[in-house]
């Protein structure tokens, strides 16, 4: 494809927004879609792309540039001329291509792609990080694993209609899905499309969501009837699998510390047909203490670290900081002591999180069994889901049941 220049320039305004004013990738991506309402969809495949491709190649592109942070437009440039070089394309004759050393730029990358924190692109101590949790043979493959683009994947809404159902809805527009058996509402796209923009999507037929995540709401074991509390709900991609799963049938309370995903959830169970839940946000632990003992079900899909879901946020590679890692630890260990009080006995609850390190997984749950109140329960199962053996985000999951 020949390089234009207002898909260009925006790219790279696009970059600095997100590299110097530490704005999230996905907001950028999605303001600068709107930019130019002619750009058909190759136009707008190839600026979203581009942005994501620099975004995860940051720090491998910006040493071959021998740019530093924070960026200077020419440095944005000069990083731009890399990620052209390495994918094939002609440079056209800008002003800003001008002495592009196209030989020097492949000899560095392939000197660079000898060392991992280059060839994978990331910060020093999250490799580190990932070396003293995973060993270098698990790291190694996982995080190559979490630099590849990820699937487009749907979880279908089985309130409304069944799989086969959707996936014929969406050929009907030309949109070809595949269903992979081990995950029974998930279907993958083929080729990436803007689901969003669809009646089906608009009707509630499906949610975006990733097929290891699609694993945590069955994990729960939950049956039509039952009272569940989701504890930190978000914008409800495990609430909304929660209430299919119950048929409309029972109660979800979902609860999270934020009114605005709230408002977000509210809004996706109105356009799924989810009537069974009812809201609440934790404004400190009377909240929570008024639900003691009153749950069949408790979902704790704890904040944390992201690590697992790189391939969707690349941008978590340069915002993330090792402070904030320990810093969530300890919320997820408050909140598994706080929040499992909600189960009655002979409860199931799960502690779930999208990172793949030890320490806020299986770890947590070992501390967890080990304290007083977690003598009160009992280790049914854990999953831990890595991208590298999945091809999907890296998860982890714990079902404990309360001792009666
Ligand atoms: C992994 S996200 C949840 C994703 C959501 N369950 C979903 O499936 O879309 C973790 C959530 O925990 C919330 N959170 C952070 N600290 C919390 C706390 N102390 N109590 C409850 N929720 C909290 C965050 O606002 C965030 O929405």
């Amino acid at each position: 494809m020949r390089l234009h220049k207002n898909l260009v320039f925006t790219v790279i305004d696009s970059i600095l927004a997100i590299f110097n004013d530490g704005e999230y990738a996905d907001k950028v991506v999605a303001r600068a879609l709107k930019k130019d309402k002619r750009w058909g969809s190759t136009d707008r495949k190839f600026v979203a792309e581009t942005i994501y491709e620099i975004v995860r190649w940051k720090r491998l592109y910006a040493e071959i540039a021998e740019v530093k942070d924070p960026f200077t437009r020419d440095d944005a440039w000069r990083i731009f001329a890399v990620w052209a070089v390495l994918r094939g394309h002609k440079l056209p004759d800008w002003k800003y291509f001008e002495n592009t050393p196209i030989r020097r730029i492949k000899g560095r990358f392939d000197e660079l792609s000898k060392i991992r924190v280059f060839r994978e692109s990331i910060p020093d101590w999250m490799d580190e990080l990932g070396l003293k949790e995973l060993g270098e043979k698990n790291w190694t493959k996982e995080i190559a694993a979490q630099n590849q683009q990820a699937d487009v994947i749907l979880r279908v809404n089985t309130l409304k209609a069944n799989r086969k159902q959707v996936h014929a809805m969406l050929m009907d527009l030309e949109i070809e899905t595949s269903m992979p058996d081990e995950y029974p509402d998930a279907l993958i796209l083929k080729e990436r499309a803007n689901v969003f923009l669809t009646d089906v999507f608009k009707n509630g037929y499906f949610e975006v969501q990733d097929a290891s995540s699609q694993l945590v709401a069955p994990f729960l074991e939950v049956q039509p009837g039952m009272r569940v509390v989701d504890t930190c709900a978000g914008a409800g991609g495990k609430t909304l699998h929660i209430a299919s799963l119950m048929q409309n049938k029972g109660q979800i309370i979902a609860m999270d510390i934020y009114e605005s995903k709230q408002k977000q959830l509210k809004l996706r169970a109105k356009r799924n047909g989810a009537f069974n839940i009812e809201y609440r946000i934790i404004e400190g632990t009377k909240t929570i203490k008024k639900l003691h003992d009153k749950a069949d079900r408790v979902l704790i899909d704890a904040p944390c670290s992201g690590l697992g879901v790189l391939k969707r946020n690349p941008d978590s590679k340069w915002k993330l900081k090792p402070e904030f890692i320990d810093e969530i630890r300890q919320t997820q260990e408050q909140i598994l002591l706080d929040y499992s009080k909600i189960l009655k006995p002979g409860g199931k609850m799960v502690y779930a999180t999208c990172s793949i390190l030890p320490s806020e997984n299986e770890e947590q749950i070992k501390k967890f069994l080990a304290s007083d109140w977690g003598k009160n329960f009992i280790f049914i199962k854990d999953q831990k889901i890595l991208a590298s053996t999945s091809a999907f985000d890296g998860f982890y999951m714990a079902l404990l049941e309360r001792k009666s």
